[in-house]
């Protein structure tokens, strides 16, 4: 399945140079105003942080929420306490575009995540070019040849690499590439299977100072508490806030 997505994001991705070419993006990513300090947005605090995911629907879940103003539900996460937002730009199986990533760019001044299937050097410069200052990249995804070929890029953009790992292995190859941001995803992005625990099995990996994240998963405080005992400095959420009321979702959260 991971590998489908990757195949389907990277056709997209094609299509749109057809049109846009990279040169062109790239001088639209160099003229943005300087990416904002994701690192310091999620910097350890004496309370839980939020990722907020503006999220239509997904392969595991299906429909979860229209979300016809992804901007009004960006703006409402940022009134909520979140400190970044995620915006998923998958098309064929998340319903996300770039457009949305761009209009919630415009309506927030926390910083904004491109969280995509990244494979390739052209949706890196696209990530800039509409905004954004965090790219995911999912090392399951990639060979770590190309993974440490797209961190340094990301990096030398000005972003910040949110490393995505689901297993030990994977956390510490994350780990090698320097990774000041890992996120330990809960749910197996090749069989869609759930593991809440994974996070607390691996968390002692992370070396302290890297901020660790757990995504995926978070359907109440319970599951908010539930990481944090278990070492989490931010929680990545997406369906939990999409099917409810954000802000107050979010403040519960925020109370952990
Ligand atoms: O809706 P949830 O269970 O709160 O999950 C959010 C987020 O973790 C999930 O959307 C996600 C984590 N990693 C990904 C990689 C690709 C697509 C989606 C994801």
């Amino acid at each position: 399945m991971l590998e489908q997505l990757l195949a389907g994001s990277l056709e997209d991705a094609q299509a749109r140079r057809e049109l846009r070419p990279t040169a062109q993006v790239e001088a639209e990513a160099l003229r943005r105003a300087p990416a904002l300090d994701a690192l310091a947005a999620l910097a350890p605090a004496d309370h839980m942080k939020v990722i907020a995911e503006v999220k239509r629907a997904s392969p595991s879940r299906g429909d979860l929420a229209e979300i016809a103003e992804p901007q009004t539900l960006a703006a409402q996460y940022e009134a909520g306490g979140a400190s970044v937002v995620s915006v998923l730009t998958e098309e064929r199986k998340f319903k996300g575009s770039l457009a949305d990533l761009d209009a919630v760019r415009k309506a927030v001044s926390i910083p904004v995540l491109r969280k995509e299937f990244i494979g390739d050097e052209y949706q890196v410069l696209e990530a800039r070019a509409a905004g954004a200052d965090l790219v995911l990249l999912i090392v399951a995804a990639l060979p770590q040849d190309r993974l440490a070929a797209l961190y340094t890029m990301v990096r030398e953009l000005g972003m910040t690499p949110l490393v995505e790992a689901h297993s030990a292995d994977e956390v510490t190859r994350a780990v090698d590439l320097g990774s000041q941001l890992i996120g330990v995803n809960a749910r197996d992005l090749r069989t869609f299977e759930l593991d809440r625990d994974l996070f607390g099995r691996v968390a002692d990996q992370i070396p302290a100072g890297v901020v660790r994240v757990a995504e995926s998963a978070v359907l109440g405080v319970a599951d908010v508490q539930h990481y944090r005992e278990a070492g989490a400095d931010a929680v990545l959420v997406g369906e939990a806030l999409v099917t409810s009321d954000p802000v107050a979702t979010l403040q519960s959260y925020l109370s952990v």
